[in-house]
């Protein structure tokens, strides 16, 4: 009989780690599993029954390491996360895969094909193999994503490859582990790589949904639109382009966006810098109102441009439709969306992730910036209507003239002005799916009545129609206003406040939960391509902050200081006015509570002992009316057996002036203390 030992040898730790975690978890009470890779030096002979080896070309080395031993290779899969993501990339795209040596980078590539993935180019890439990346954005790898190269902008970890069922069964066999329990093993495995092969089905439907809905969308809408992937051509253009610009859709699929569009002036320029933006553009005599709409990172560098004819536009209703469509009727974001940490965050993910299951109405209460349409696309998303329109209407924004019409939608000649063949209001367009009312306090008292009705009879009216059209929507609301004090105040309806709390959901403001602000500020770098450190002074302003626009003005903090600070390190000046001005300058008269805000922010930076000593020394001079310099301060420190060099004193002179604790003169003036300065020194001292 066989002793049940098995090593496990690879090149690499982290593969080296997941194997021999794979095989303990499975088979960790049959067999003693040891690993063993080359990246840590691993030396021969040695000896074991058997060896598993991570892929075929390990052969020859492990060989040398067990020159006795029966050696096999592991057959690897795929494990199926975040597979939607290469899905939704467009046919034929160049993304690199990742993967360490060039034999498994290989096989990956394989697995993936053998898996049905094959609409991308894979190009293999591997430690040192040199490959021309100059116009790839998007690389893919299981488990390997550190070795991408750093200018790769579109990262996809598809997560460690997983033991395939036959080199289990190749183990057990060899080990004679009794037949029922290989059977039982079987099972469970399978059940596992089902899971893996179900995953893969269901993020293909997601994708592919998400394609559909965004032609039914392309057609269904009223302004011109043309998708461009991102090689520049052009990929969709619905029928309303075709009409306004004079082009046939056959025509011009597949051509370069810049030539089609060459008679229209200023049009390559827009589109030059690949911002979001709009501009007036002449076209035929015409005025034609562009938008340049970058899609997702994912997609590439593909964008969308939307042309409205400005003469045939009232101006009002042209605003209401950039709101209104601004976001498509995609809900992009999911739970993994929501970044923190804190227990407050995680509590509320949780939560909404159970409302997600249910189908009941939800009102989510929080603070402007909180993430209340962050939340809820992520539970439409985690919802059984994923595969249907997320509409969301923000009352805020829509002109109470519109409202109704643009909720309900109405009939031909329903009132002058009303468009040929009539308009689908917002309810029916997110039939099957959900939709989001925004800033729901904002409603009018005649507009509650009416999403009262649909609430309660789940059917809708267009103006001027004489039949009801049956609607299935979900109702998402949202508010920052305190909805039970409006209807306390008789300006918000009381039934419809209870038929919308059915399920309600309160978003922490961000000052409750400030741990969250490290990630979230780095998630926010990131997105503003900046990749640096804060300083401690800086952090310390940023914890200090009361947040009032929560985690909307965290990410607008960030993209300022993504343009303003020029060092590695974030530093104070870099933070704008309303978050540095924590600092002491402005707030050191106010009394104890400010007073201490600066020494705890004094401490962090010094230690408190030489601040005293400094503004004590300064005192002194200051009765006798005389300025004092750095190399005195630093003799008088030595004198005292403190360890105060003048350059120590010169940074801490800096802060206290930059606070208005003391005045320093230029080059050979001295420094000498303020009438702030003493109040605090008294303070100190007092502690
Ligand atoms: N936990 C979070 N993780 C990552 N990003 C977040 C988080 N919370 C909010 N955001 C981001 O902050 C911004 C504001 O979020 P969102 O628009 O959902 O807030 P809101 O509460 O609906 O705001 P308003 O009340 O002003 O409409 C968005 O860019 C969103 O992606």
């Amino acid at each position: 009989m066989n002793e049940k030992i098995i090593h496990v040898l690879s090149i690499d730790k982290k593969v080296n780690n997941f194997l021999v975690k794979t095989l303990k978890d499975i088979i960790g009470d049959k067999l003693h599993v040891v690993g063993f890779c080359f990246e840590e030096g691993v030396k021969g002979p040695k000896s074991a029954p058997l060896v598993l080896i991570s892929g075929k070309f390990l052969y020859e080395r492990a060989r040398k390491v067990y020159p006795y031993s029966k050696i096999i290779s592991a057959k690897r899969t795929i494990n199926g996360s975040n597979l939607e993501k290469l899905f939704i990339l467009p046919k034929g795209k160049k993304v690199l895969v990742i993967n360490h040596p060039k034999e498994t980078t290989i096989e990956t590539i394989c697995s993936l094909e053998e898996m049905g993935i094959n609409h991308l180019e894979y190009i293999p890439y591997w430690r040192g193999s040199g490959i021309d990346i100059r116009d790839i954005d998007t690389a893919i790898s299981p488990g390997m994503i550190h070795l991408c190269p750093e200018e790769i902008k579109n990262k996809i970890d598809i997560g460690s490859r997983p033991i395939a069922f036959s080199t289990f069964a190749e183990i057990m066999i060899y080990f004679g582990l009794n037949i029922e329990f290989i059977d039982k093993f079987a099972y469970e495995y399978g059940r596992r790589l089902v899971n893996a092969g179900q995953k893969i089905s269901e993020a293909y439907q997601r994708a592919e949904g998400l394609r559909k809905n965004l032609q039914s969308i392309f057609a269904e809408i009223d302004d011109a639109i043309v998708s461009v992937d991102e090689h520049n051509r052009i990929s969709e253009f619905n029928p309303v382009a075709e009409k306004l610009l004079g082009f046939s859709k056959k025509e011009i699929i597949g051509n370069k966006v810049d030539s089609v569009f060459k008679d229209i002036e200023g049009f390559s320029s827009l589109i030059a810098d690949k911002e979001k933006k709009d501009k007036l553009l002449n076209l035929n005599e015409k005025r034609i109102l562009c938008s340049y709409i970058p899609l997702s990172k994912e997609s590439g560098e593909s964008y969308i441009i939307t042309f409205k004819e400005v003469s045939k536009i009232q101006k009002l209703e042209e605003n209401i439709r950039r709101v209104l469509y601004k976001k498509g009727f995609v809900a992009k974001y999911t739970f993994d969306d929501i970044a923190g940490n804190s227990e407050a965050i995680k509590n509320t993910i949780s939560k909404a992730q159970k409302i997600a299951k249910s189908n009941s109405t939800v009102l989510i209460i929080g603070e402007s910036g909180t993430g209340k349409e962050l939340f809820a696309q992520a539970i439409h998303n985690e919802s059984s209507r994923k595969p249907r329109p997320f509409v969301a209407v923000n009352f805020a924004a829509l002109p109470e003239n519109l409202v109704e019409s643009e909720l309900f939608g109405y009939e031909e000649g329903a009132f002058t002005g009303a468009k040929k063949g009539g308009k689908e209001g917002l309810f029916e367009q997110a039939h099957g799916g959900t939709i989001f009312l925004d800033e729901i306090g904002d409603a009018s008292l005649s507009i509650q009545a009416r999403l009262l009705r649909v609430l309660q009879e789940k059917e809708v009216m267009r103006l001027g129609a004489t039949k009801i059209l049956p609607v299935d929507v979900r109702v998402i609301a949202a508010t920052n206003k305190d909805l039970k004090q409006l209807v306390e105040k008789g300006l918000f309806r009381e039934d419809l406040y209870y038929r919308l709390r059915v399920l309600p959901l309160t978003l922490p403001p961000l000052r409750e939960r400030k741990e969250d602000i490290p990630v979230l500020a780095e998630i926010f770098m990131k997105k503003y391509g900046i990749s640096k450190r804060l300083s401690k002074e800086a952090q310390y302003c940023m914890d200090k902050y009361n947040w009032p626009g929560n985690v909307r003005e965290l990410e607008n903090v960030m993209e300022y200081v993504a343009n303003i600070s020029e060092g590695d390190i974030i530093q104070v000046e870099d933070l704008p006015l309303d978050v540095n001005n924590i600092s002491i300058k402005d707030r050191g008269s106010n009394g104890d509570r400010d007073i201490k805000l600066l020494i705890e922010k004094l401490d962090c930076l010094f230690n408190l002992k030489d601040v005293e000593f400094i503004l004590e020394v300064l005192k002194g001079y200051k009765d006798k009316n005389i300025r004092i310099g750095r190399r005195k301060l630093a003799d008088l420190a030595r004198l005292k057996g403190m360890e105060l060099t003048e350059e120590k004193i010169r940074t801490l002179l800096k802060n206290l002036q930059q606070y208005g604790l003391v005045l320093r003169g230029r080059t050979r003036q001295g420094t000498v203390l303020t009438k702030k300065g003493e109040t605090i020194l008294g303070y100190i001292r007092g502690e």
